[in-house]
């Protein structure tokens, strides 16, 4: 046959779901198409490369990409400001009101500090410059300055004078603030502008000029107020509108009457405030749209400062002030650099000699020496770690002018303390507060103000000599700002926001968690091979971090249970599969069932499965479990039944955990429904021993587990409509079921219990029968357990007897006539489940209270071929009523002894006479 075209199959249609793409022509190719192309028949000839052509063409030239950013290394700057020789000449009357207020300085009240800032200025009217030599300190050049004893000392102790250096500028007595403001401040507010934060820190002795320095007078104003004026001015030139929004915080540092320190806001609507780690909690940020309203608000805010008067200073600063200027781009749209320009006046060292501080004066005049000190210290030891990253640098250059030398271990040792939070006489808070600074991972300026007198000599040198160190630091890896600030942002967030975002993360990796999770859902099929395949060890619970979530720990709950639920119908379907107890159905091996059962148990349990769900589920905490374990029809062959009934509850495990995960309800339901049989004997046998297992591995461990008040249990056996032999599995099915249920009912509190056995129709043979009574032999037993532990108000046994067609008359009018006593024992329960007790469905449900048997007229089938079923069955009814069981129930008043036991016996004496068995 020959093989058609594709052309000729109409029918086909050709789907490229990839069509080839086109190239795209090239410029060349567009401008000078190959002539050859379009006369295949030409001679081809291989053109030269038309460098030419490329080489005219104009490629657009890309920037080369920009290297890397070197990383950041500043110097820190330090500043000298020589103060102006300032002598206080106070007249007599001013001099009388400034002892009486240095008695009573201690930290004034802020509404009376006009008062003190009037009597200062009243105090310190006259200003005289001494002559060359009554000064301690010389401006040696731009960065340098002589440093020379007084003559007194130079004498006695042969002190020299001393030079030093690195300076990032000093700054004359003579100096102007505008001076200092364009040389040292002008920089940091352009920084500042550009997204830069930093830090401008005064240091230096009481008096030194640090808060003349930083705030100035209304006159002379400070670096704050010029800072200011600056950042407005430069905002504003970029427009009209102002594209960023600044925002200024000040609180101060002070000692609590050396009690402790202490934080205040110093806004107009402060108040005392906490550190957390670096940050301050509850600091307010009021916005400035204008130089003029920062500097009113600064203005209060010195208005609540703590000051006092000394002797070295009229309205000496006894806390540690710190301005905060933020700025914040408004637009969202724009680069984020937003940054923060921090201005610190820090207390000043004082000596005891000569502040005369005595009392808690000089408590608070150790704390602001400590302060001064730990804020040194930081520096000595950030200039010490500098060198260590440097060791070619000698060391001797970071303390040349230093006085004290302590070794290495020691600084490091002092520095841990700077930020220890134990002691807080040091001033920690200020240090940790600004450590990211002393740790040089912010830009930092330093301004260091001098008293030129001649009696101030040992504090100046005692600070130069100190801070000679400072010049060598090098601030490397400086952070960005904007880094900065988001990590600054993320650290002010109190610690629930912390912890919520930390969640966010957590949770986001618990997204995937959540992913793989539902994934497993998806892939609950391999999960649940795996599980089958493995081990009680490898089929240990998934491990899952979210335990802590609620959801995700029901579903850790679920899964276990799932999992403890597909171990039980493993188990239950290697029972299946076991010979021994496919043999315990064989005629005659009932006994032995019952005998073999526990051991088929115990060898299933030899992998530690039962014990592991038991653990599983003991992590359940659910309030609502349902179980719905429903045996289904059985409609194939015994072989197909046999192995169709673990498929069956292969997805057991999926379907329950599927639904129980979505149960939140406070109720249990456990229904097993045993279905109709139809099947053929060894089909039901199979059915039968399901149903035998199933509850028993399940729910034991379930209901031991369960607190629910309300429990039904509802068996119901369904119609037998087969052969003895089904009717033989279908009876054999509620053998095991005392038997677990004495588990089950050991642990149930509940009030109301209704257990309806109901016999339906005997359809069968007397064999049949008989050896349906036989299945009921260990049931007794069972049932005693069950009944003792039960503690059920109301129990309900309806046993019916119905229609045994081979004897019908009689053991009908038997059995009608008795009712049913719900004070039956066990041991008459045994006794009337000789009888093939089958419950119809629909008797059950209308059965839950005690109704005569007689009410109910069950269906009569004929079974011809029901006796020579039960003829193989060798049946130990009369072993069963000469039981030492029947002599127990003989010993029990006949009080006991419920009409329906008494029906039930003599029914099945009746059909021993009958069938002559
Ligand atoms: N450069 C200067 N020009 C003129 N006066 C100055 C200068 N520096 C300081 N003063 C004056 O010296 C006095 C003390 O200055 P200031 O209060 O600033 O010292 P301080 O270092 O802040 O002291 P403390 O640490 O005790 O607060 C103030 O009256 C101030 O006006």
């Amino acid at each position: 046959m020959e093989a058609k075209s594709p052309s000729e199959c109409p029918n086909t249609v050709t789907v490229r779901r990839n069509p080839h793409r086109r190239a795209r022509p090239t410029p060349f190719a567009s401008t000078n198409p190959n002539p050859n192309a379009q006369n295949p028949n030409m001679k081809r000839e291989i053109s030269s490369f038309p460098i030419q052509d490329i080489l005219a063409m104009e490629i657009p030239q890309k920037n080369p990409p920009e290297p890397p950013a070197p990383a950041t290394s500043e110097n820190l700057k330090v500043y000298l400001r020589i103060r102006p020789i300032v002598t206080l000449k106070p007249n007599t009357k001013d001099q009388k009101n400034f002892r009486q207020r240095q008695k009573n300085a201690w930290p004034q009240n802020p509404s009376s500090k006009n008062n003190s800032a009037n009597v200062k200025k009243s105090t310190t009217t006259t200003t005289t410059t001494t002559s060359s030599n009554e000064v301690c300190i010389d401006v040696n050049d731009s960065h340098s300055v002589i440093l020379s004893p007084p003559a007194s000392l130079q004498d006695s102790k042969r002190i020299k004078s001393e030079v030093y250096e690195g300076f990032s500028h000093v700054f004359a007595s003579d100096s102007s603030q505008n001076e200092v403001f364009e040389k040292m401040v002008k920089p940091l507010v352009d920084d500042f502008l550009n997204g830069k934060s930093g830090l401008l820190a005064a240091l230096g002795p009481s008096g030194s000029g640090k808060t003349h320095t930083v705030f100035g007078t209304p006159r002379e104003p400070g670096m704050v107020h010029l800072a200011l004026e600056q950042i407005f001015k430069e905002a504003q030139q970029c427009g009209s509108k102002l594209t960023r929004e600044f925002k200024v915080s000040v609180f101060e540092i002070y000692s609590d009457r050396g009690k402790g320190e202490k934080i205040s806001d110093l806004s107009p609507d402060g108040g005392d405030l906490s550190m957390q780690q670096a940050t301050i909690k509850g600091l307010q940020e009021v916005a400035i749209s204008s130089a003029a309203q920062a500097e009113s608000l600064i203005a209060c805010a010195m208005l609540k400062r703590t000051t006092a008067m000394t002797n070295t200073n009229s309205q000496s600063s006894r806390s540690q002030c710190i301005i905060n200027i933020h700025s914040f781009v408004r637009d969202p749209d724009a680069e984020p650099n937003n940054a923060v320009l921090t201005i610190v006046d820090l207390t000043g060292a004082e000596r005891e000699k000569r502040t005369g501080n005595q009392g808690s004066r000089l408590i608070e005049s150790n704390f602001i020496n400590n302060t001064s000190m730990v804020f040194g210290l930081c520096l000595r030891v950030r200039s010490l770690l500098e060198h260590q990253s440097n060791p070619k640098k000698p060391l001797k250059m970071h303390f040349k002018n230093s006085m004290v030398k302590p070794p290495i271990n020691e600084y490091l040792v002092a520095y841990e303390f700077a930020y220890s939070t134990q002691f807080d006489f040091i001033s920690p808070q200020l240090t940790r507060y600004l450590r990211d600074y002393l740790e040089g991972k912010r830009r930092m300026t330093l301004i260091l103000t001098v008293k030129p007198g001649e009696y101030d000599y040992s504090d100046t040198s005692y600070l130069l000599r100190q801070a000679s160190p400072f010049m060598k630091i090098k601030f490397t890896n400086v952070e960005e700002p904007s880094m900065f600030l988001n990590k600054r942002h993320i650290e002010m967030l109190p610690r629930v926001e912390q912890a919520k975002k930390m969640k966010c993360s957590g949770r986001y990796a618990k997204t995937e968690e959540g992913k793989s999770v539902r994934d497993e859902h998806q892939l609950l099929p391999k999960v649940t091979k795996r599980i089958y395949t493995s081990d009680s060890v490898s089929a240990a619970p998934v491990k899952l971090d979210s335990v802590d979530l609620p959801r995700e720990r029901n579903h850790h709950v679920m899964q276990n249970f799932a999992k403890a639920l597909w171990n039980v119908l493993k188990q239950y379907k290697e029972k299946l599969m076991d010979p021994r107890c496919q043999n315990d159905f064989e005629p005659g091996n009932d006994q032995d069932v019952f005998a073999e059962a526990p051991e088929c148990n115990t060898t299933q349990k030899s992998d530690g499965t039962p014990g592991h769900d038991q653990n599983i589920i003991s992590e359940i905490e659910e309030s609502v479990h349902f179980l719905n374990l429903k045996a289904i029809e059985c409609d194939g062959s015994p072989r197909k039944d046999r192995e169709a009934t673990p498929k069956k509850y292969d997805s057991t495990p999926i379907q329950d955990q599927n639904v129980i995960y979505e149960i939140e309800e406070k109720d249990h339901f456990l229904n097993l429904k045993a279905s109709e049989c139809d099947g053929s004997p060894r089909k039901d046998q199979g059915a039968t021993k399901k149903c035998d297992y199933t509850p028993r591995h399940d729910q034991q461990p379930i209901f031991s587990q369960i607190e629910e008040k309300d429990y039904f249990l509802n068996l119901k056996a369904p119609e037998c409509d087969g052969s003895a032999r089904k009717d033989q599995g279908a009876t054999k099915k509620y053998n095991y079921t005392p038997g677990h249920y004495q588990h089950v009912f050991s642990q149930i509190e509940e009030k109301d219990h209704f257990l309806n056995l109901k016999a339906s129709e005997c359809n069968g043979s007397p064999r049949k029968d008989q050896g349906a009574t036989k299945k009921y032999d260990d049931i007794p037993g069972h049932d005693q357990h069950v009944f003792s532990q039960t503690e059920e108000h109301v129990h309900s046994l309806n046993l019916r007897a119905s229609e045994c067609d081979d004897s019908p008359r009689k053991y009908q009018d038997v059995v009608t006539k008795k009712s049913l006593d719900p004070s039956v024992s066990p041991k008459d329960v045994a006794s009337t489940q000789k009888c093939n007790l089958d419950v119809p469905e629909s008797e059950l449900l209308s059965d839950s209270s005690c109704k005569p048997l007689n009410v109910l007229k069950p269906k009569r089938r004929l079974l011809p071929a029901s006796s020579t079923l039960l003829r193989d069955i060798p049946l130990g009814i009369e072993d069963e009523s000469e039981n030492p069981k029947g002599n127990r129930g003989a010993k029990k008043s006949a009080a006991e002894e419920t009409k329906r036991t008494q029906g039930s016996i003599s029914l099945l004496r009746l059909l021993q006479s009958n069938l002559h068995v």
